[in-house]
């Protein structure tokens, strides 16, 4: 397939070997010095493009691919106050957007297991207090993470004790709210957990990423997944979880 890569940081360079792996042509390469390329790019040239880059520039890349009817794969956090437009212009151009906060299998498998420790809590929403944490490496320019976000979320749906999440040293804490801790250490590149507390005992859950590769092969194989589709997509369509 033909693949336009967007952003060329630490997880663009990571996609570029997966692509390279799996066969696939890199029609370009747009980074912040070839924005030119980006905009006079020919639509006909590419099935799918990718984009990893950074909240305040992920809005206008994906809808520069959209305008051009160019389905994208985007992994980008910390810019979703915008996602409804983005999926109205999806759809106004009859093309395809595929989202996640986090590509990797095992973070998806733990989401499923977060929500479903979450029901199982909420009879015990009394005893227990739930929170969480994450860990990523100190370049990161968004707190809390897309993937907190994505947990938090899934606590709120299905654990009757909490209905917002805050952000700690940020926002007030909440008696209705879950706690997010975001701590930033050198290379660290991604750990989360999940937290329920009471006066006799703790239940933890955690994932923890070696690498990026996960991510990166996650968004590959969604950039695969989405070839010659139409709509708005995410994990769940393309994992039977
Ligand atoms: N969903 C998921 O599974 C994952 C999501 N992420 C998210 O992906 C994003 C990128 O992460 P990461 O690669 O680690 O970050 P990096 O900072 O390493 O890379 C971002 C790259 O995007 C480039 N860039 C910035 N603005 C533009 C622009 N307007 N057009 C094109 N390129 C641009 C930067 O260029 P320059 O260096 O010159 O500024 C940089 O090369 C983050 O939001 C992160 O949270 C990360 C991992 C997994
Ligand atoms: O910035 C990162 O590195 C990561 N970002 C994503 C997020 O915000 O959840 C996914 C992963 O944790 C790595």
């Amino acid at each position: 397939m033909n693949f336009l890569l967007i952003g060329y940081g630490k997880m663009g360079k990571t996609i570029e070997g997966i692509l390279k792996e799996r066969g696939h042509n890199i029609v370009n390469i747009i980074d912040l010095n070839n924005r030119e390329d980006f905009i006079n790019i020919d639509p006909s040239t590419v099935d799918v493009a990718i984009e990893f880059t950074q909240p305040s520039s992920a809005y206008d890349n994906i809808k520069i691919c959209l305008d051009k009817g160019i389905r994208v794969v985007s992994g980008t956090t910390g810019w979703l106050d915008k996602k409804d437009e983005i999926e109205k212009a999806t759809k106004s151009q009859n093309t395809a957007f595929f989202y996640a906060s986090n590509y990797s299998l095992g973070v998806n498998i733990f989401f499923a297991l977060n929500k479903k420790l979450a029901e199982m809590m909420s009879a015990f929403k009394a005893e227990y207090k739930v929170a969480m944490e994450e860990i990523h490496h100190t370049q990161k320019l968004d707190a809390p993470s897309g993937t907190a976000i994505t947990l938090a979320e899934g606590v709120i749906e299905k654990f009757d004790g909490v209905d917002s999440w805050t952000l700690q040293g940020e926002d007030e804490p909440k008696d209705n709210g879950i706690e997010i801790v975001a701590v930033r250490e050198p290379n660290v590149p991604g750990t989360h957990e999940v937290t329920y507390e009471s006066e006799i005992d703790r239940i933890d859950i955690k994932h923890t990423a070696h690498s990026r590769k996960g991510f990166a092969l996650g968004a590959v194989l969604a950039g695969e997944w989405l070839h010659k589709k139409e709509g708005i997509f995410g994990m769940n369509d393309m994992l039977a979880l």
